[in-house]
This record gives structure tokens, C-alpha cells and sequence, in this order.
């Protein structure tokens, strides 16, 4: 093994100092506010973003799926941007019951523009963002930390006023953006500069967003600085408190999840992860985890096949497949004992009368989101003769017994040897009509 040393140019991330941490014994009980930002983190990560067209059809996918936030543009980034959120004023197409976010840098001319962009729209979220990160503001900005809080409270401040201007409803956000990478107390000293700045009330809150910009530290990590943030904010109870976890480590859903424990509110993310570097938090996955512990999602993923076809394509993407829950693969055992326990799950689960789901090694039914059970079983050198006499019953509703099973197992086990790959149920049917001369 090559012996190496690089590892020490990292350095390890800190502890929280957190002295009653609560987070650890929470449960989830309810979907937290979701924000879809595919339309704006996940398309500026894209090799070819989206065009106006695909960006609406998009957005409209997002609608019928139940989102009630959705993040649109960048709009003074480009005229591509603009435009889009003009189109969707003008040709109003935007859902009553939708509020569209816009994200900003802190810089008055693109604050501006983004009013100008968002002129007519009834319900928008206007989203500042500045860097808080030690390396951010010494090496980017050139800045000193009461710079920074300077820069995050100008924007606020002019944001204010534009919005005393402004017709529509507008919610304010505010993002200590690579919040994962900054002193926990500057961040606590700039997010509650801001919100000094804002005011917001119980009956007109402000957001608070806290991205894992770059995911560097374990998702209980995370989780302790979202509690210590959750309990030093000012106005706690005038703040909707926000994450945007990046998967930079790989463990996204695992940081939304325990910051949800440790008292985040709203969680902005992508179908699917896509977004910059290893993505965004993958919604998909995180309302399919709540599904799957009984709490409703409050998003429409009984249609999920059909949604994410449409999307791939916009965004000229695949699903892998072993994506949780929406891969190819996800509802499939090739190996014979787990068929086996699905085989006597299933024919339980018929007789079931707890209304509870069963059935060993499916994390859900597949039939919730329009899968075929046929597809739970396929054939290989792995498999058993629970496996074979399983595809022969859901096939061509062919019962076996056990000695039978036993017989045709082992001529479907060499057959497998003999090609090294699956066989399918035409070829699991044709040995058990040779063994049964028919
Ligand atoms: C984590 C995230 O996803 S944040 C969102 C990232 N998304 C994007 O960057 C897409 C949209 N961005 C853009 O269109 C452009 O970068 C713009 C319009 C914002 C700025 O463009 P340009 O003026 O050409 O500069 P450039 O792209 O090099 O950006 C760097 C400048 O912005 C400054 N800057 C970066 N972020 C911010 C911010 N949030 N607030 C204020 N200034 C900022 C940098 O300090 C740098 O300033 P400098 O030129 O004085 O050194
Ligand atoms: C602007 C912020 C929320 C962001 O996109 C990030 O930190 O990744």
C-alpha cells in the first residue's frame, strides 16, 4: 500500500458545545415545510440548465407533487432568469396557494432587479444569502467579521425597503450561506444581526435558512448546531427555522433528518439530489422515509414513476438503480432466502388483519406506488426454490409443492450456472414443463 500523508492537510471538525442536547431523543411526526430549489441550486448545477419551456414544465411537476414553496431563479444572475419569473407573473401561471422564492446576493442592484423581477406576484419569498465561513470572508471577500455582519444587514435593510414597496405578500429569508464551515458563535452574532434588522413577528415570521453549504461534519454534528442556533436566535418564535443540506459526505437525508430533530421547521431540497457538487438533499427520499414510518409526506409520491420520468428527461439525468425507493432495483431479490421470507410475507400480509405492512426486506408495499409485484422475485444463481416457485404462481398462477419446487429449483439453479446470468420466468416455465412432461 502506498503510504501517504495527505489526510493531514484536513482538519477534523469541531464538537458543538451543547450542554442539554435534546435532539437525540426526538421523533419526527410530521412532514416539515418543503421547499423544492430544483428549479434554482439544482439547475445551476446542471451541464445544460434548463431552458424557460423546461423550466415550466418542471415547476408544474413540482405543483402537482404538492409543493407550496418553490425556489424559481436567480433572477438577476441572467436574463434567462428574469424572464422566466416574468413569465410566470404575466402569464399567471403561478398557483394561488404557491409562494415562489427568488435568491439574492447582498448587492443593492440585484436586489433591486430581483424586485423588478418579481413585480405581480402575490406570494414570494425574497431569499438574501452572503458568505459567513472564516475562508469565505478572508480569502473572498477580504472582509473582517463585523464587515460581513455589516454586508448581511445592508442587504436586509434594503431588502425592507423595497418590500414596504413591494404589493404582493413577501416573506423574507436570510442564509449565513456556508453556515457548515462557520464559528458557530459568528453565525449566531450575524443571523440575529439580521433579524434585529427585519423584526419579524409571530403573525408575520421571517426565515432563517442554515445550509450545509459544503457538507463537512457527521449529520449529529450538524444536528447539535442546529439546536445550539435553534436556542441562541433571537425572536425564536418569529422565525421559521430552515435547512439546505448539501451531500457532500453522502449523508444529506441523514443531516435533514436529525436537524428536523433538533428543531428545524423547513427543508429545502431536490428531487432526487441533483445540485451542485454531490446535490442537494434528495426529497424524494426524505418524504418516502416519513411515508414509511406512518406520517403522511404531504407530497403527492404515489405517482412517483411518472414524475421522475418527466423530470430525468428535462434535466437529462437517470435514476440509478438503487436509488432508495424509486430505483429499478429497489423492490427486487435475486438471492434465495430473502425470496423466500417475501414469498411467506406476501401470502401473510393476504391474511394480515392489523392493517400494518409485513412483508420482510420491502420497505413498502411496491403496489403504493403503482409497482408489480412480479417484479419482487427474478431468477439467478442466488436464488432458491422458494424464489422459482414464486415466479411460476405470480407468472402462470401455477401452485408447487415442495418437492417440486425442490426439482425445478435444481434445474433452474444449473441453467443459471450454465449462462451466468438471470433466467426469466419464459425459461423458469419451460424447465417446469420438461420435469412435468407437459
Ligand atoms: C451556495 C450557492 O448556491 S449560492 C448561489 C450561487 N449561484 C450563482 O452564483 C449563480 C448566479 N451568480 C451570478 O450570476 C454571478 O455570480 C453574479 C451576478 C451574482 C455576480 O457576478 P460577477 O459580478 O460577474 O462576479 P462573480 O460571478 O465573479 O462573483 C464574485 C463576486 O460576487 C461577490 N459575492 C459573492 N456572493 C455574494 C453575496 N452573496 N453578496 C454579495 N457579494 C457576493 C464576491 O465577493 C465577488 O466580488 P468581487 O468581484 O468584488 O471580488
Ligand atoms: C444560498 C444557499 C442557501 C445555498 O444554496 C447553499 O448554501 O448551498
Amino acid at each position: 500500500m502506498q503510504s501517504t500523508q495527505t489526510f493531514k492537510k484536513y482538519k477534523p471538525y469541531p464538537l458543538v458545545p451543547l450542554a442539554h442536547r435534546e435532539w437525540a431523543s426526538n421523533i419526527i411526526t410530521q412532514a416539515p415545510i418543503w421547499v423544492s430549489t430544483d428549479l434554482r441550486d439544482g439547475n445551476q448545477a446542471l451541464v445544460a440548465p434548463m431552458n424557460a419551456t423546461k423550466k415550466l414544465a418542471y415547476f408544474q411537476k413540482l405543483v402537482e407533487m404538492g409543493f407550496k414553496e418553490i425556489e424559481i431563479a436567480y433572477p438577476s444572475a441572467s436574463q434567462m432568469d428574469f424572464d422566466f419569473c416574468r413569465m410566470l407573473i404575466e402569464q399567471n401561471l403561478i398557483p394561488e396557494d404557491v409562494r415562489v422564492a427568488v435568491l439574492m446576493p447582498s448587492i443593492e442592484k440585484h436586489i433591486k432587479r430581483t424586485f423588478e423581477a418579481m413585480k405581480g406576484a402575490k406570494k414570494v419569498t425574497m431569499h438574501l444569502y452572503n458568505p459567513t465561513a472564516d475562508n469565505q470572508r478572508k480569502i473572498v471577500f477580504d472582509k473582517s467579521k463585523a464587515e460581513i455582519i455589516a454586508l448581511a444587514v445592508e442587504g436586509t435593510r434594503i431588502i425592507k425597503e423595497e418590500a414596504a414597496k413591494f404589493k404582493g405578500d413577501v416573506m423574507f429569508q436570510y442564509s449565513p450561506e456556508s453556515f457548515s464551515q462557520t464559528e458557530l458563535e459568528f453565525a449566531r452574532d450575524v443571523v440575529n444581526a439580521v433579524i434585529s434588522e427585519w423584526m419579524p413577528t409571530k403573525n408575520a415570521p421571517m426565515v432563517i435558512n442554515l445550509p450545509n453549504t459544503l457538507e463537512a461534519c457527521t449529520p449529529n454534528i450538524y444536528a447539535d448546531r442546529i439546536e445550539w442556533m435553534s436556542k441562541q436566535m433571537l425572536e425564536r418564535d418569529a422565525v421559521i427555522l430552515s435547512v439546505h443540506p448539501h451531500n457532500d459526505r453522502g449523508t444529506a437525508v441523514a443531516s435533514a433528518e436529525m436537524a428536523i430533530l433538533a428543531g428545524a421547521q423547513r427543508v429545502e431540497g431536490t428531487l432526487l439530489g441533483n445540485g451542485e457538487r454531490a446535490g442537494n438533499v434528495d426529497l424524494v427520499t426524505m418524504a418516502f422515509n416519513l411515508y414509511s414510518q406512518g406520517i403522511d409526506p404531504m407530497l403527492d409520491i404515489y405517482n412517483i414513476d411518472t414524475i421522475l420520468q418527466e423530470i430525468i428527461t428535462l434535466t437529462h439525468s437517470t435514476i440509478p438503480p438503487r436509488h432508495p425507493y424509486v430505483g429499478s432495483m429497489i423492490y427486487t431479490a435475486f438471492s434465495g432466502t430473502h425470496q423466500d421470507a417475501i414469498k411467506k410475507g406476501m401470502e401473510f400480509q393476504k391474511v394480515a388483519l392489523d392493517g400494518y405492512w409485513h412483508v420482510p426486506y420491502l420497505i413498502i408495499d411496491p403496489k403504493d406506488i403503482k409497482r408489480d409485484y412480479r417484479d419482487v422475485v427474478r431468477i439467478n444463481s442466488q436464488s432458491g426454490k422458494s424464489g422459482v416457485a414464486y415466479v411460476l404462481k405470480e407468472f402462470y398462477g401455477i401452485e408447487t409443492t415442495k418437492s417440486m419446487q425442490i426439482e425445478i429449483a435444481t434445474e433452474v439453479q444449473r441453467l443459471c450456472d450454465e449462462k451466468g446470468i438471470e433466467v426469466n420466468a419464459e425459461e423458469i416455465f419451460k424447465v417446469f414443463r420438461q420435469m412435468c412432461k407437459l
